[in-house]
Order: C-alpha cells, then structure tokens, then sequence
C-alpha cells in the first residue's frame, strides 16, 4: 500500500471506533480481514496513526479546528510524525488516497490553533470529567504528565532468572535493541518506535520461546519487587489475571516454597498455566473458580498475598489510548467497590506477621491512597508498612510507590504494603 491509501485506512477505522463504538483492537482487526492486500508494513503504520490519534484527539481536534477522524489524522501527520504538509498533500492525492486537502486544512497544517489557550483537558487529552481527579492526583505535576501519557510507550522485558542470567539474557536481548531500563538489573527496555516504524517483534526472537524473558513493564516489574522477601514463602497471588505479576513472583522465589495463582475469571488462569509452563515455574499451583472453594484452607496461612485489583487502567493509556475515552464515572464508582471487596476477601488469607500488597495500574487517589484508607479504617490489625526498593524514589510520605509516566518514565502505577499483626479466623 502507498501512504496515501494507509492514511484513508486509519481515518476509516478511527471513523469506526468513533462512531460505532467499537474497541481499538476490534476495529483494526475488522480492517485488517478486510485488507487481505496490506502486509505488516501497511499494518503496523496503520495501526501507530490510529493510536498516536487516539492519544492526542482533542489537543490535536483542537490544532486542527477540526475533531473529525480525518482532522485528527491530518494533525498526527503534521504535529507528531513531523510530515510537511506538502507530503500530506501529496498523499492525499495517491489513488486510494484520502482526497486533496481543504484550503481550511492547508491553513492548520500550517499554521495551527495554539494550545495556550485551550482548557487543561484539551491540551492534556482526557475527558472533561476527569479533570478534578487527575488535579488531585497529579497536583502541579498534571501537565506534564498528561503529556507523558499521551506519548508512545516502550517496550520493557524482564530476564526471567529461573531459564538465564543477567549477562545472557543480556546478550539475546541485544539482538533487537533492548538495552538495560535502569533500577532493576533483570529490567530491558526497546525505546518506543518513532513515527510509521515498528517494535521489533519480540515474540520471534529464539530465546523468547525458551522462556529467558517476558514482556512487563517496568512499573509492573517494580509493583511485583515490592512484594519484598518472597524465597521460601507462600505466596498468593490473588487476582493472578494472565499471570504477569505471578510470573515475576516466581522468579524472584527461584522455584522455593508456593506460589498459588488465583482471579475470579478462570478464562484469564489458563494464559498463565501456559506462560508457567514456559518460564520454568515448577512451584506454582492454579486455584480456578471453576472449583467451588479454590482457597479453601489457605485462611491465614500466606505469607505474602497479592493483590493486583481490577482498576480504571489509568496508568496505562499510553498503552491503550482507546481507554481514556471509554472510562465513565460510573464506572470509577464501580472499580472502587470491587477494589474495597477484593481486599476484603484477599485480607483473609494473609497470617499474622504477613503481608497484603495492594496495587492497581491506576493514578487515582480514589482507587489508590482512599482504597489502602478505607481498607485500615475497618482493620486496625494492618498497618502500613513504607516501601523501601533500592534505587527507588517514588515513595510517598505514606510509604506507598507511585510510580507515573513523567516522574519514573513508566505505566503509572501505585502499591502499598499492608501488614498483619494478629490473625483470627
Ligand atoms: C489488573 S488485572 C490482573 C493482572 C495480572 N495480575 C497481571 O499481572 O497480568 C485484575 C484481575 O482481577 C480479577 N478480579 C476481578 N475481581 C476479582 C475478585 N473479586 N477476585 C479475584 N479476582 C478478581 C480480574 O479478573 C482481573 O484478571
């Protein structure tokens, strides 16, 4: 495909998730059976302009003078691939192209609206509703990182140590660019692709499919390393999901002790059975919902549990741009529910002298610092325990991690460490 045909693919699939409200990944798809002709090139930039729109569609409706999918797509050229607008033109003309340009779209490409005096929301790129909490949140810091988490993200890989060592995961790793992220030794990061440019596929690499590394993020890799002393232990990992965060527990246990993995979707357990499989985890039990008591007998038995509770995402919409738009109030409320019955039902497992780890891939105080809150209202037999992670200053002076895309360069992410001092059944 020529440009000119891509860019008309990505303005009809954006046109789609806009209109019809269909998820990211579900529209790309529809596209793609559709254009059995598009290689993975065609794919891959099609797929970037969509989302790099989905990040920034109001700042960019807004430079435009124009919050159409084709507006949008148009300002994506210009003001984040850096395209002159000649080239945009000339695109646009290419058979299968999306059409000349306006007189009006010349003009804004050329000469945008400013954003200086556009509200925080359009110049940050999230919904009206969203603005006192991410105020809250974020404090004087909001701008920039509404900015950050509008930005493409890298991709980061742990060395799993229970297939490899730091120097040869190192070594394989090399081979599609990755180089060490920082803080943890067995964290690599691949910087985000620029523009129409693709990750490397990770997945083809020989020494993934041996298991030697997975796909984390670094926030996600720190939010498990909060877990602290884990070797020997028992651990459960509460709302297991696919197992990112288990796999990581794992091995940091080296295969010692018990790690039992555990989510209220026992569809989600079985990528983790696999992807235990895989990493050479030989400690790790599955507890399904399908039985009808999987923690049956564990109450007050667990050194460590888990707890990665379903959140709003917030953290993560460099990742999923389509999420920010999607997320409703209504749906804020219902996440904090879930997270205050998820503690409630995870605290039960936890010994005394344990410990509870609370995280989400959330910003929000709503569902981060209020949840612990609430939590150690009804439980005075917790209290917190100040995170301490070696080369880590995002601690807050509550002793919770906060980790957020500007400050820390990851997912914004949030833990706590919960411990129990008596336990009565
Ligand atoms: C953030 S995701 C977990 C991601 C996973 N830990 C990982 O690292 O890949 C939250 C998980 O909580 C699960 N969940 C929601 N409500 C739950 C509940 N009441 N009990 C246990 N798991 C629950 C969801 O099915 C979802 O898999």
């Amino acid at each position: 495909m020529r440009d000119g045909g891509r860019v008309s693919a990505a303005i009809e699939v954006l046109t789609e998730i806009e209109t019809r409200h269909f998820p990211v990944k579900m529209a790309l798809k529809r596209w793609g059976e559709a254009a059995r002709y598009a290689g993975s090139k065609d794919r891959a930039f099609v797929s970037g302009l969509v989302l790099d729109a989905l990040r920034r569609k109001r700042s960019l409706g807004w430079m435009m003078g124009d919050a159409s999918a084709r507006g949008v797509v148009l300002g994506v050229l210009a003001f984040v691939w850096k395209w002159p607008a000649e080239r945009i033109a000339e695109a646009g003309s290419e058979e299968h192209g999306f059409g000349a340009l306006s007189a009006a779209e010349l003009a804004r490409l050329n000469d945008p609206v400013s954003l200086e005096g556009a509200p925080a929301p359009v110049a940050g790129d999230y919904p009206d509703w969203l603005e006192p909490h991410l105020a809250r949140a974020l404090g004087a810091e909001q701008a920039a990182e509404m900015a950050a988490l509008s930005e493409r993200a890298p991709v980061d890989l742990r060395i799993n140590t229970l297939k490899t060592d730091v120097e040869r995961g190192a070594k394989a790793l090399a081979l599609i660019n990755a180089a060490p992220a920082g803080v943890l030794a067995t964290a690599f990061r691949i910087p985000a692709p620029a523009a129409a440019d693709r990750t490397p596929s990770v997945e083809a690499v020989p020494a993934f499919s041996k298991g030697w590394f997975e796909v984390q993020d670094l926030g996600s890799q720190l939010a498990a390393a909060v877990a602290g002393e884990v070797k020997g232990k028992q651990v459960l990992d509460f709302c297991a999901g696919g197992g990112g965060k288990t796999l990581a527990l794992a091995a940091a246990m080296g295969n010692s002790g018990q790690i039992f993995a555990h989510d209220a979707d026992a569809r989600r357990l079985a990528d983790t059975i696999r992807r235990g499989q895989r990493a050479g985890v030989r400690n790790l039990q599955i507890r399904s919902p399908i039985e009808a008591q999987p923690l049956k007998g564990l109450e007050g038995k667990i050194d460590v549990v888990f707890v990665d509770a379903p959140c709003t995402g917030a953290g993560t919409w460099r990742r999923h741009p389509d999420a920010k738009w999607r997320l409703s109030p209504d749906q804020l409320v219902k996440r904090q529910i879930e997270q205050d019955s998820v503690m409630e039902d995870a605290s039960t497992f936890v010994k005394a002298g344990g410990r509870m780890v609370y995280v989400t891939c959330s910003l929000l105080a709503e569902e981060n610092e209020d949840r612990v809150a609430a939590f150690l209202e009804r439980h005075p037999e917790f209290t917190v325990k100040p995170i301490a992670l070696d080369g880590v200053t995002h601690v807050t002076p509550e002793g919770y991690l906060r980790l957020t895309p500007h400050r820390a360069g990851t997912d914004g992410f949030f833990a706590a460490v919960l411990v129990r001092s008596t336990y009565a059944p």
